[in-house]
């Protein structure tokens, strides 16, 4: 996925939330956004899935355009409350969109004939809702209804359904947002462990520095007024991340380096650019 020269201003304001971004996902890479609020974070997100429009350059989603994704199906989004359908159960959420589009889940059986996920020789098993349910530990509640689940498990069904698509970008924002810290962080390591069988293109918006940092393969730290890339920041921690790698000192020499960038991103845009001006 590549963008090129993205501008927005959003109708009525002054200041871009979006000028000159420029960010390339590669195919199969886990790509974090994180920055200042108000940088441009979810604009860019949306912008990428083709919910809202942009004044000038361009996103290119593996040849497609936002809007010819998002009619071929391979866009997911997962959003920070997970929208399930109350009346149906945890496994009837994940399998209905298979069977309301089967013709997407046509495309994608030839997309991935053409271009292989790499590492993923169990990828086939996850086209099943077993094995999905069972890689977020949700088996157990496979016939229960969301109301009866907490709001961690409801976005494991949500982070399920949305793999089980096996889209060619899957498009996260802050899915953990409104969970406890420990739920958080189980649910870190789930994303994470499923996301190293799926090899699915993922790119994730957070404001937690450890998320970003266990998570990607690249952190793209965002500047606000107006919204821009300030650094790209490659994680080169081997995979899987197990243990060891998660509680080594490179992870925290890595995540030093976001947050020192944070701050320097956060000074750029602490003088708004129309104060400057005057
Ligand atoms: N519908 C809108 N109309 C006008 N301005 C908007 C609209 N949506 C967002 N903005 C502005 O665009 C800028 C970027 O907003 P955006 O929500 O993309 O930032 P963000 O980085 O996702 O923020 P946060 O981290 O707080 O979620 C902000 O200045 C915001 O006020």
């Amino acid at each position: 996925m590549v963008v090129r020269g993205l501008h927005k201003t959003y109708p009525g304001t002054s200041v871009a939330a979006l000028s000159d971004v420029e960010l390339v996902v590669p195919r199969g890479t886990f790509v974090s956004l994180i920055g200042p609020s108000g940088c441009g974070k979810s604009t860019l997100l949306r912008a990428v899935a083709g919910l809202e429009g942009f004044d000038d350059g361009s996103i290119t989603i593996f040849g497609a355009t936002p809007e010819e994704a998002c009619t071929a199906k391979s866009v997911g989004l997962v959003p920070q409350a997970p929208a399930l359908l109350p009346w149906l159960t945890v496994r009837q959420n994940v399998e209905l969109p298979h069977k309301v589009n089967r013709r997407a889940d046509r495309r994608r059986a030839e997309r991935e004939r053409k271009h292989p996920v790499p590492s993923s020789p169990g990828l086939d098993a996850f086209a099943d809702v077993d094995s999905l349910l069972d890689m977020v530990n949700l088996t157990d509640a496979a016939d229960k209804h969301p109301g009866a689940l907490s709001g961690g498990m409801q976005q494991r069904v949500a982070i399920a359904r949305a793999f089980g698509l096996r889209p060619e970008i899957l498009l996260m924002d802050e899915p953990f947002s409104a969970l406890d810290e420990f739920t958080r962080e189980a649910l870190r390591l789930q994303l994470l462990t499923l996301w190293q069988r799926m090899r699915t293109t993922v790119l994730f918006v957070t404001h937690s520095v450890r998320e970003a940092v266990t998570l990607s393969d690249q952190v793209v730290v965002m500047s606000a007024r107006p919204g821009q890339v300030h650094e790209v920041i490659d994680v080169d921690l081997p995979r899987p991340r197990g243990a060891d790698v998660l509680l080594s000192p490179q992870l925290h020499t890595i995540e030093d380096r976001v947050r020192a960038s944070l701050q320097g991103a956060w000074e750029a845009g602490a003088a708004p650019v129309d104060l400057v001006a005057g």
